[in-house]
C-alpha cells in the first residue's frame, strides 16, 4: 500500500487564503493578454474606453494590492484530493477551507467585501466573513492534493443559464438566443464557460469548471481545431462576437475573450447544456500540495500588463452634484460623457427593498432622496488612507422594479452599470431623469474619484447601507437619457450591422 501523504491544516488553511488575496488584485495574465488584444483591435469608441479603464484599473490593483472589483465574490472551491493523501485536522475539509476563506477576507492589509448572505429566501443575514465557500470535492489518484480557487461576482454569476435540449437541438441557436438576453450585467468582456451532458446538476458544474481554464483562442484560432469540441468553442466565438454586444453592452467587436466547453457523457433521452459567463473581474488560481508546505502563487510582473493608461475624455462634462437641476439632467443626451462632481446617495438591493418596504407601511426615510443623485454600489470598507475601498457600480437592472418609486421621490438621475429594461426606461423618461453608466471592472480607479464617503441610512445593512459620497471627476456615460434613448438598447444593434456589413471581426 502507498505511504500516506499529510496535508497539514494550517498549510491548506494558508494556501486557500494566499490564494483567494492573490486572486483579489491580480487577473490571471491570460485574461490581461487578451483584453489588451481586445483593447488595441476595439473599434467602438465607448467599448475600448470601458477595456482602457478596466486595464487601468488592473494595473492600479496590481500595484496597491487593492481588489479588482468592489464585488470580491463568493468563493467557489474545486479540490482533487488524492487518495494517498490525509487530512490532519480535527475539522472537516469544509471547515478547514473555509477558515482559509475566512482569514483572506478578513485580512487587515487587504480587507475583502463579505458578500455572502445566509438564509437567502428570508432574513438574508450576512455571514460578515464570506463563508461558507462553495466546495466541490473530487477523489483522484495518487499523493497530491489539486485545489482552483475562485472568486465568482454576483453579476455574471446572475446570469447563468441552463436548458435540457432535446438531442437534436442546435447549441449554438441557444447560445446566441441567450445572450442579448444576458445583457451586460455579466460585465462583459469576458468568458463563456459552457457544460454539455451529464445530468441537470453535473451539467451546471462542468460549465463552471470550464471557467478554470486559461484563454487560448488566439492560439486555438492559429492552429485551427482538432475536435469537434474546439470547432464549437470557435464557432460561438466568432458568432457571439458578431452580436456587437461589446465592453459593458456599449457596442464592439470584444463581447467574449474566449469559450470553455466541457462534456460529459449523457442519457440518450436528452441534451444539458449550461452556460455561465465570467466577467471582467475573472478572478481564479491553481495551487498544489504535497505535505511538504503550504503552496507559493509567484506575483506577475507589472511590466507584463499592456501600455494603457486611462485618463478622461477631454470633451467630457463636468457636471456639479451639489446644483444640480432637472433642466440640467435634461440637457443630457445618451452617449455624453460626464465627470461627475459633489454628493451623491448610494443604495442598492437591500436598501430598495427597505425603501418599498417602509413607504408601504407610511414610515419616514432616513434619507431625502429630492434633488439628488443615487449610485448603485456595495463598496469595500476602506483600509489605510482610503475613504472607502473600491467601489464599483453593481448592475442597475435590478434596481428596475423600484424605478418609479425611487423617481417618485424626487431623485434625478441614477448610476450603476448595465442595461435598464424597457420599463425602467419608459420610468426614466416619463420623470425626465438620466440613467448614467460607470464601468463595472473598474472599481479601484472609480474608488479613487471618492473624497468624503460616510454612512447616512441602514447601517444595519453593512456594504449595502446607504452612503452618501463626495465624488471629483468620477466618469459615467449617459445611458438613458430623459428622453429614453438606451444605449444598451440602440448600441450592440448599430454594432452588429457594422460588423456584418463592414467585415470587422478577425477571421
Ligand atoms: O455586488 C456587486 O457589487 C456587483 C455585482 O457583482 C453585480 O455585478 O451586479
Amino acid at each position: 500500500m502507498a505511504e500516506m501523504t499529510t496535508i497539514r491544516e494550517e498549510d491548506l488553511i494558508e494556501s486557500v487564503a494566499d490564494a483567494l488575496q492573490y486572486i483579489s488584485y491580480f487577473h490571471p495574465m491570460d485574461y490581461i493578454r487578451a483584453l489588451g488584444e481586445a483593447y488595441k483591435a476595439e473599434a467602438g469608441p465607448a467599448a475600448k474606453d470601458a477595456i482602457a479603464q478596466i486595464l487601468t484599473n488592473s494595473r492600479m490593483c496590481a500595484e496597491g494590492h487593492r481588489p479588482i472589483c468592489q464585488d470580491t465574490g463568493i468563493v467557489n472551491v474545486f479540490v482533487k484530493w488524492g487518495q494517498d493523501c490525509r487530512l490532519e485536522s480535527d475539522k472537516s475539509l469544509q471547515e478547514v477551507v473555509d477558515e482559509g476563506v475566512r482569514r483572506a477576507y478578513l485580512d487587515p492589509d487587504n480587507k475583502l467585501r463579505a458578500s455572502v448572505l445566509a438564509d437567502p429566501a428570508f432574513t438574508r443575514r450576512n455571514t460578515k466573513d464570506n463563508t461558507p465557500c462553495v466546495l466541490h470535492v473530487e477523489m483522484v489518484k495518487g499523493s497530491k492534493v489539486s485545489v482552483d480557487v475562485a472568486a465568482k461576482g454576483g453579476g455574471s454569476e446572475n446570469k447563468s443559464k441552463f436548458k435540457m435540449m432535446n438531442p437534436s437541438d442546435s447549441i449554438v441557436d441557444w447560445v446566441l438566443e441567450m445572450l442579448p438576453q444576458m445583457g451586460a450585467g455579466w460585465c462583459p468582456p469576458g468568458m463563456l464557460g459552457i457544460g454539455i451532458g451529464g445530468t441537470a446538476e453535473h451539467c451546471m458544474l462542468l460549465a463552471k469548471q470550464a471557467l478554470m481554464e486559461p484563454i487560448d483562442m488566439a492560439q486555438l484560432k492559429l492552429r485551427g481545431p482538432q475536435t469537434d469540441i474546439e470547432a464549437l468553442r470557435i464557432e460561438i466565438f466568432d458568432k457571439v462576437n458578431a452580436l456587437g454586444i461589446g465592453a459593458q453592452g456599449l457596442g464592439g467587436l470584444s463581447t467574449i475573450l474566449d469559450v470553455k466547453i466541457m462534456d460529459a457523457p449523457c442519457h440518450a433521452a436528452g441534451k444539458p447544456v449550461a452556460m455561465i459567463p465570467n466577467c471582467a473581474a475573472t478572478r481564479h488560481a491553481h495551487f498544489t500540495l504535497d505535505g511538504s508546505g503550504p503552496a507559493f502563487l509567484e506575483a506577475p510582473k507589472l511590466d507584463e500588463w499592456p501600455d494603457v493608461h486611462w485618463t478622461p475624455d477631454v470633451a467630457a462634462k463636468r457636471v456639479n452634484l451639489d446644483t444640480l437641476t432637472a433642466e440640467d439632467v435634461q440637457s443630457w443626451k445618451q452617449g455624453d460623457r460626464l465627470l461627475l462632481n459633489g454628493r451623491m446617495l448610494t443604495g442598492r438591493d437591500a436598501a430598495h427593498k427597505r425603501i418599498a418596504d417602509m413607504l408601504a407601511k407610511g414610515e419616514e426615510l432616513p434619507v431625502d432622496f429630492k434633488g439628488r443623485v443615487i449610485y448603485y454600489v456595495g463598496p469595500v470598507d476602506p483600509v489605510r488612507e482610503e475613504v472607502v475601498g473600491p467601489a464599483g457600480p453593481t448592475t442597475a437592472t435590478r434596481m428596475d422594479k423600484f424605478s418609479d418609486t425611487m423617481l417618485n421621490l424626487g431623485l434625478l438621475a441614477s448610476v450603476g452599470k448595465a442595461e435598464r429594461g424597457v420599463a425602467a426606461t419608459e420610468s426614466i423618461a416619463k420623470h425626465k431623469s438620466a440613467y448614467l453608466m460607470a464601468v463595472g471592472g473598474a472599481a479601484y480607479l472609480v474608488s479613487r474619484a471618492i473624497k468624503q464617503s460616510k454612512v447616512v441610512g441602514f447601517a444595519d445593512l453593512g456594504m449595502e447601507a446607504i452612503y452618501e459620497f463626495t465624488v471629483e471627476d468620477m466618469p459615467v456615460t449617459v445611458a438613458v437619457d430623459s428622453t429614453g434613448q438606451n444605449v444598451h438598447q440602440l448600441a450592440p444593434l448599430v454594432w452588429k450591422k457594422k460588423i456584418a456589413d463592414e467585415g470587422l471581426l478577425p477571421a
